[in-house]
């Protein structure tokens, strides 16, 4: 029986390629103080996607995390939107981890409320799927300043 991808909007490969690079992503991260590597995808509508990894600093504070790094990469290759969903992958095989606050709110800046975000395991053989808007419910963008 055909399997059906977790994602409307996305077949079985492209949900395995979201996949794939959200996990592959982590291989860039510099993370030698926290040593907990973290990938990120940002899959845009033409399904080109856009890897990100965490950042780390001597002086801790200035770590960045993969989410960020992704986006920032995105919107300075052009892309501000048309972003159709973003996946993330920790290490650990228990836990999907979930975006940061400080990412959340980076995130609401160019994606869609919509925009579902896939929270991977560490071999990707667990996944939870939650739109922006559940991750960031009430948030504050950029129409809120427009009078
Ligand atoms: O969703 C997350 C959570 C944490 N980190 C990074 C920040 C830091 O480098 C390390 C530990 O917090 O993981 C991310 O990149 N994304
Ligand atoms: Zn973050």
């Amino acid at each position: 029986m055909q399997m059906n991808s977790p994602l409307e909007h996305l077949s079985t490969e492209e949900f395995e390629k979201l996949k794939r690079n959200a996990l592959e992503a982590r291989q860039r991260s510099y993370s030698p103080y926290s040593k907990f590597r973290v990938g990120c995808c940002i899959m845009l509508q033409s399904k080109e996607c856009i890897l990100g990894a965490n950042v780390e600093n001597a002086s801790y504070g200035g770590a960045i995390c993969a989410e960020r790094t992704a986006a920032v990469k995105a919107v300075t290759s052009g892309f501000r939107s048309d972003w159709l969903c973003m996946a993330i992958s920790g290490d650990s095989l228990e836990t999907c981890i979930s975006p940061c606050g400080i990412c959340r709110q980076v995130i609401r800046e160019f994606a869609s409320l919509k925009m579902p975000i896939v929270m991977f395991n560490g071999d990707g053989s667990k996944h939870m799927i939650k739109t922006l808007q559940d991750l960031l419910p009430l948030s504050f963008g950029p129409e809120d300043l427009a009078e």
